[in-house]
């Protein structure tokens, strides 16, 4: 693997901490169950493991409401269980990556709490958003701006004395409040947070909502001709640029990795600029369609925006925010967005599983590094009959029961065994998984699909191992090769070519050596529909 900085060429690995593994039986994951678990992550060869929070919080957003980022919650474990987690890592070669949530915090974080009890003088009301409302009795919000999860941004209080008191912000749900970045303390409390995790050795910083933090103060409502009040502010990148100089500042570079919603490419590469982040999600790749012209104009699109800033892309397909893209390719329409986001849509998994195959050989393919959601490499589909009662997403309620949420992409992943909850908790536990496990997951155990040279898990494992020995993969530049309109062709220097058939018929292979992966089975020489494969052009 060629010299170049870790963090563009990793494999990363999303762990989704409450449902990952259970280590102690409430049926709740933990960071004993993670611990429990490396070997899987070791033997699937990633290269770092990106950890969703796992600090204190009343899990109003399932832990994207932290009340406190110097510790952990005692349903996930101890600060001491997460240091050995992080060491056990090392050890096996995998590096960490911990998420931080800087847009807002919990309604139960101590300074909200103070801004609150405080009352309207209280000095902590500084450190959020509290205004007065409009109109005579100032009943009216602050704003009309609608929510990251639908729904109004403002809530108001109620003062010591009982009378209704000023609104405060929050983007997403009433029980996140949003931070004012303006303030000194807020930025350097989030310093210092990082100093926190680098001096405990993670190697990365994944960052929550990045392109939210600042805020136009004098509120304006949001007009489309002219800047967003709270997307992608300029303001943003000052504070990126102090974080970069803090993770350049430990040894080996420590990356920091931007979640940013941002469709203008453009603005999307102001977050990579040398002197700010390493990477950042791109969610331009995974929310387009399995298609291969609309795929190719935004590999170029995402190629070409990063060149410029040199930085690497990262290649994307799901999350935990997201509807799995095996039920994604699956359906008559197979691109993601949230506002289309609806209950019952209709999905093939059949047809899904074996374009997430060929999808995970082009995601691996392509310049620089590349993510892994948990239950990906296990070929899991969207659980979408959870019943209504045992839904715990926000979103769902928020948008009014219109957006079926995300729980269906948290469900608990399944080890081993016939049925739930498939050793994701200790034999014998008393407590059910949080989110209920169909049963025909019984053919997507860890442990049905190992050895079993059709499974998704041993494409994923002969995937990753071939990245790790193939020179041509991870960071670096493609070249196209000439292709019929529905193919996806191109070369990785030296003497590898990846092709990836979106069409309805199969197709014949150009010139090759060998065959060094397929998705599927190939006839003759020819590359049948929904099938990736990557060869070896010319003896090395
Ligand atoms: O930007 C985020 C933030 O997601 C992050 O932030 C959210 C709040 O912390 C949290 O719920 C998510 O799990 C976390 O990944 C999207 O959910 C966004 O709201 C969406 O694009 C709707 O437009």
């Amino acid at each position: 693997l060629d010299s170049s900085p870790w963090w563009r060429s990793a494999v990363i690995y999303q762990v989704y901490p409450r449902s990952f593994a259970d280590g102690d039986g409430d049926g709740i994951g933990d960071v004993a169950g993670i611990r429990s678990r490396l070997d899987h992550l070791a033997a699937l060869g990633v290269d770092a493991i990106w950890f969703s929070p796992w600090y204190p919080s009343p899990m109003a957003d399932a832990g994207y409401d932290v009340a406190d980022h110097r510790d952990i919650d005692p349903v996930f474990g101890t600060l001491a269980e997460v240091e050995a987690l992080i060491t056990e890592a090392h050890a096996l070669g995998v590096r960490t990556i911990v998420d931080v949530v800087p847009n807002h915090c919990s309604e139960a974080h101590p300074w909200f709490r103070a801004a609150l009890t405080g009352g309207p003088d209280a000095p902590e009301r500084e450190l959020f958003w509290f205004r007065p409302g409009r109109g005579p009795d100032g009943d009216l919000p602050p704003t009309d701006w609608t929510g990251e999860f639908g729904g109004p941004t403002w809530t108001r209080t109620t003062d010591p004395d009982g009378t209704p008191g000023d609104w405060y912000l929050h983007l997403f749900a009433p029980q996140q409040p949003d931070f004012n970045w303006d303030h000194p303390q807020v930025r350097a409390e989030f310093e210092d947070i990082l100093r926190f995790w680098f001096d405990r050795g993670v190697d990365g910083i994944r960052i929550d909502s990045a392109g939210l933090l600042v805020k136009d103060g004098t509120l304006p409502e949001v007009h489309p001709d002219r800047p967003h009040p709270f997307h992608d502010r300029d303001g943003v990148h000052d504070i990126y640029r102090a974080w970069r100089r803090i993770a350049d500042s430990y040894p080996g570079g420590r990356a920091l990795v931007g979640e940013v919603w941002l469709p203008d490419r453009q603005r999307f590469a102001n977050y990579l600029r040398p002197d700010e982040l390493h990477t950042a999600f791109n969610f331009d790749f995974l929310g387009c369609a399995w298609d291969a012209a609309a795929l190719r104009e935004s590999i170029d699109g995402t190629l070409g925006a990063h060149a410029p800033v040199d930085a690497p892309a990262t290649w994307v397909l799901s999350n935990h925010d997201v509807t799995r893209h095996v039920t994604r390719y699956g359906r008559a329409d197979t691109r993601f967005s949230f506002a289309a986001k609806r209950e019952g849509i209709p999905t093939d998994l059949e047809l899904g599983t074996r374009r997430a195959r060929a999808a995970a050989l082009l995601s691996l393919a392509l310049p620089g590094a590349a993510y892994v959601y948990q239950g990906e490499e296990l070929g899991l589909w969207e659980v979408e009959d959870i019943p209504h009662a045992l839904r715990q997403d926000p979103m769902w309620e928020r948008s009014g029961r219109v957006d079926p949420g995300r729980d269906g992409c948290r469900v608990p992943l399944p080890w081993q065994g016939d049925a739930p909850p498939f050793g994701f908790s200790p034999d014998g536990a008393a407590a059910v998984p949080w989110l209920p496990q169909p049963t025909d997951w019984k053919d997507r155990t860890v442990r049905a699909q190992t050895g079993d040279p059709h499974s998704m898990l041993e494409l994923y494992r002969a995937a990753l191992a071939l990245r790790r020995v193939e020179s041509a993969l991870g960071d670096g530049t493609l070249t196209w090769l000439p292709a019929s309109p529905r193919v996806l062709a191109f070369a990785r220097e030296p003497g590898f070519a990846c092709l990836v058939n979106l069409g309805a018929e199969a197709v014949a292979l150009p010139a090759y050596d060998r065959v060094l992966l397929a998705s599927g089975p190939l006839h003759d020489d020819r590359l049948p529909p929904d099938t990736a494969v990557w060869l070896r052009t010319r003896p090395t």
